[in-house]
């Protein structure tokens, strides 16, 4: 069966190395809405076992350009997992008529983050929806208030955290030279992107890595180089991903 889960305090990562007074004042925000956003919830399930299997989850983390998508890519080769980009489901949903859609335009391009309930809602219909019971879930969960809200939600907390650690400049110049067209590649909302993810993201990262799910990457070098650190943290859960029941 799944694991249920409770929200934490967030008095109780006041003490973390990464924590910054800018930290605080963000968290606490995101402390309110977090509440209200689960609230919203009432109608969206919890995940249940398919095929009498509990998915396996990695959340993917790190900040805009250190490469998650790209070793997204090569775990789904070599591994098998189904991958769920958040932000590629935003922007999915962005355009395709949603109500949601001019909301979701303005928050990716200030470099914020679109409200909870609208990000679980796609991430656990894609779930759903999947044959695979392997879940690689990028660039979520981003805040706090994501974090509360999937685990109140699905029931379930990840099984793995990969943390894609890489310094801002290699980031600015990797996200610049993508050229995929995306609205926040450029750099005034970049600088937004990154201090939302040292405000938001890292405290998240910092939840994890207390509670021993955490694999920091070292982000620097081809992406050959990244994806043999990456490779043994899947070949030591393989066999539990695949007995997972
Ligand atoms: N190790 C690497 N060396 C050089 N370039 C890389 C490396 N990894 C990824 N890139 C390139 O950097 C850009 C950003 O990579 P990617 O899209 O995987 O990052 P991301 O973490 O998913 O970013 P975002 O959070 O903005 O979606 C892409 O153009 C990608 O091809
Ligand atoms: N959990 C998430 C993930 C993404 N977004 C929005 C804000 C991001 O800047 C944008 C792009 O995401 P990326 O492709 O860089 O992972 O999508 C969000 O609000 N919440
Ligand atoms: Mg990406």
């Amino acid at each position: 069966m799944w694991r249920k889960v409770t929200a934490t305090s967030f008095s109780s990562l006041k003490s973390s190395v990464f924590f910054t007074r800018l930290h605080l004042q963000q968290a606490s925000k995101h402390n309110a809405a977090s509440a209200s956003a689960v609230s919203r919830f009432a109608t969206v399930a919890p995940l249940q076992e398919k095929d009498g299997r509990c998915p396996f989850i990695t959340f993917v983390l790190g900040g805009p350009g250190s490469g998650k998508g790209t070793q997204c890519i090569k775990i789904v080769e070599t591994f098998g997992f189904k991958h769920l980009s958040a932000g590629d489901l935003l922007r999915r949903e962005m355009v395709s008529n949603s109500e949601y859609g001019s909301m979701i335009l303005n928050t990716i391009k200030e470099g914020r983050i679109v409200p909870s309930e609208v990000t679980v809602k796609l991430i656990l219909k894609e779930m759903e929806s999947s044959d695979n019971h392997k879940f690689l879930i990028d660039g979520f969960p981003r805040s706090e208030e994501n974090r509360i809200a999937f685990e109140k939600i699905s029931g379930a907390e990840p099984d793995v955290v990969l943390f894609f650690d890489c310094p801002e400049d290699v980031m600015v110049k990797r996200v610049l030279s993508r050229n995929q067209g995306r609205i926040d590649d450029n750099i005034d909302t970049i600088k937004k992107r990154l201090k939302v993810f040292e405000a938001l993201n890292l405290p998240v990262i910092d939840y994890y890595a207390k509670k021993g799910k955490v694999h920091r990457i070292n982000a620097v070098g081809t992406v050959d180089e990244i994806f043999e650190q990456v490779r043994p943290v899947f070949k030591a859960c393989e066999q539990k991903a695949l007995n997972r029941s």
